[in-house]
């Protein structure tokens, strides 16, 4: 449902405001010109001619001419390039934007330093949810009580570590074997060695080779971030890097960061009979998520566990473990500076009293993660990365030193920063490439869900409630919030897994969907008719009319739309209001 108004402004530009939230307009080959405008809350299409204007389809690689620029930025007549498009890093974003080029038709090469799939397929959402798998069955086999109520019987669960750590490596492998066949299949070059940018439309890979293109696409992610004063070994004090390897299953771990790679692993380590102790440097576990469902979620994955926590601290030294002392960890306060405690002093002095005998014998730091963007020659395009993070427009488009975007250089995926997920990365590229090939397209973040993989799992789309209250007093409308529980669900009971909860932020006056929170079986999988829905800007007086089969976990959604009370019933009001 589209309400499209359009009006002629000069017979040069065209503006059409919609109700649609991604924003397409049409082919701009001048690359100063302004992808999307937003003002007023109207998304504004700006269709703007500016000399060459052209829907481009580009043909099939097999018949494409050699590339030449419109023109080239120094004024100098049409050169031609190697290719139309260079993607540097073959993550998943680079993945996902090469696949897209070869299907509109642009040769494409693709450079990558390490190895194929980058920190996703090797050291990230592959592996970790291989172990969270073993995790997730492990704590269910271990549950007698949830056993019994089925009337199960199970005799004691017990695991091999190396098995457990080969199935996340055989996982690990297959996808980076898919994901480089598929690269392959398709025709894009694959291209080895580190590269960097020599200037426009040229970069160098390996010792000396060099190739050019037309536009290129940065995606050279990240690495895990590891705080000044802790030193990592690789063996007592890891990164995430080093704990997928599962190398050790430490009897006591310290976790260093309650985001998403420590509670992730904070559910793996239980699951295999670790005990755990979280540091955070902020008031509350879990910061990043809606205060409620961090409530809940502290209720159920931390409480009953074999977890506790400081949090208000940071962790300021690390020393590994040596000569059969155990690893320290320095704590400061973290609203004061003042050093507070090592945590073997605390556990020394009674503090922590039921650990007065243990030693730490591991530290996962996981305090989250810095972009990769060194040696990629950016001075040579007058660009400064930003806390490394390299700089973008709303269009991933990138931004020099003088606040210039620089023409035909992209940045997708963890090096910009914007949202350091793996389909982020992927959608990011999907965008730029589209962008690449005349249609303009602004990807809506607010719109991309992420999730978290405990048991139960966590999972989110838009604002938190209080971020989503914060927009409410600066543009003045009103917040409201409905929620339901899968205690009312057929199915997650017939499961015994009535533990969840779903919460839907919203504007009363207009049904538009702010933010969805879900906490329970499955979460992962039920936001994305959520995360769906703010996509295409559907209203809940919408969403609630569309059926669910009985009995799923989808019902969940169902329940919240149906307690949604929107004032304006009328289905169009969302697209009238804004
Ligand atoms: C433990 C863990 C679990 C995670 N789980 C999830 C999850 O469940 N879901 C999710 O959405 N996200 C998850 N993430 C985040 C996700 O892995 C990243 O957001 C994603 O990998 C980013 O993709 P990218 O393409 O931007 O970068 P990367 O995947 O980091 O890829 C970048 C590639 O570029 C290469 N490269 C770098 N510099 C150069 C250069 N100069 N020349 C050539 N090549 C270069 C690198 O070698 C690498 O292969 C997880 C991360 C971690 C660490
Ligand atoms: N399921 C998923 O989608 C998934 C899983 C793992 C990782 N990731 C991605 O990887 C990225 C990195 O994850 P992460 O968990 O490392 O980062 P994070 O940003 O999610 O969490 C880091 C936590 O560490 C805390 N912290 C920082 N420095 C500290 C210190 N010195 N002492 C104590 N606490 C400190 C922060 O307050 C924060 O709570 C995230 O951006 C996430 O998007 C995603």
């Amino acid at each position: 449902m589209q309400a499209s108004v359009s009006l002629s402004t000069s017979s040069s530009s065209l503006i059409t405001a919609r109700s649609n939230k991604a924003v397409q307009c049409a082919a701009v080959t001048s690359a100063t010109t302004s992808c999307n405008l937003r003002f007023c809350g109207l998304r504004i299409e700006l269709l703007h001619f500016t000399g060459e204007h052209r829907r481009v389809r580009l043909p099939s690689r097999r018949v494409l001419p050699p590339i030449s620029a419109a023109l080239s930025t120094n004024g100098s007549p049409p050169q031609s390039f190697d290719y139309d498009l260079i993607i540097i890093g073959a993550g998943v974003g680079g993945h996902g934007a090469a696949l897209h080029a070869v299907e509109k038709g642009l040769k494409t090469a693709i450079i990558e330093g390490d190895v194929m799939g980058g920190t996703c397929v090797n050291r990230g959402c592959v592996p970790s949810k291989a172990l969270l798998a073993v995790s997730g069955r492990m704590r269910e086999l271990q549950n007698e009580h949830h056993l019994k109520s089925f009337g199960l019987q199970v005799a004691a669960a017990s695991y091999d570590r190396q098995g457990v750590a080969d199935h996340a490596n055989n996982l690990a492998s297959k996808i980076r074997g898919n994901l480089t066949n598929s690269l392959k299949a398709l025709g894009v070059d694959i291209l080895t060695g580190f590269g960097s940018i020599l200037g426009p439309h040229k970069v160098k890979y390996g010792k000396d080779s060099i190739v050019t293109a037309k536009d290129i696409i940065i995606a050279t992610g990240s690495v895990p971030f590891v705080p000044k004063g802790i030193e990592v070994d690789g063996k007592t004090v890891i990164t995430s890097d080093h704990a997928l390897k599962l190398e050790f299953v430490p009897d006591w771990i310290a976790i260093v960061g309650s985001g998403y790679i420590g509670l992730e692993f904070s559910d793996v380590y239980t699951a295999l009979g670790s005990e755990v102790t979280f540091i955070e440097a902020l008031d509350q576990l879990m910061p990043g998520f809606d205060p409620e469902i961090s409530k809940l979620a502290q209720r159920v994955l931390i409480n009953p566990r074999r977890i506790d926590y400081h949090t208000g601290v940071f962790a300021t030294k690390i020393t590994p473990a040596k000569d059969g002392k155990p690893v320290t960890i320095e704590l400061t306060d973290a609203k004061t500076k003042e050093p507070k405690d090592t945590l073997e002093n605390l556990f020394e002095s009674g503090i922590a009293s039921k650990r007065l005998s243990m030693a730490v014998d591991a530290a996962l730091i996981a305090t989250g993660r810095a972009p990769y963007t060194h040696g990629l020659g950016l001075e040579n395009i007058n660009v400064l990365t930003r806390r490394g993070f390299i700089p973008v427009d709303e269009c991933m488009r990138v931004i020099d030193a003088n606040g210039k975007m620089v023409p035909h250089l992209y940045c997708i995926g963890d090096a910009n920063g914007k949202m350091m997920l793996a389909h982020a990365a992927s959608a990011q590229g999907i965008s730029v490439v589209e962008q690449v090939c005349g249609r303009d397209h602004v990807l809506n973040h607010l719109s991309i869900p992420a999730a978290c993989f405990t048991h139960p799992e966590i999972s989110m789309v838009g604002l938190t409630e209080p971020q989503a209250r914060e927009k409410a007093q600066e543009e003045g409308f009103e917040v409201s919030v409905a929620k339901t529980s899968f205690k009312a669900n057929t199915k997650a009971l017939a499961e015994n897994e009535g533990e969840g909860l779903a919460k839907l932020i919203y504007r009363p006056d207009n049904g538009e969907i702010l933010g969805v929170h879900i906490f329970g079986l499955h979460a992962a999988d039920l936001i994305h008719e959520a995360s769906n829905a703010i996509a295409m800007g559907t209203s809940i007086q919408d969403i609630k009319f569309a059926v669910h089969a009985h009995p799923t976990l989808s019902e969940v959604l169902d329940e919240l739309y149906k307690a949604a009370k929107v004032s304006c019933e009328s289905l169009n009001c969302l697209s009238n209001a804004n």
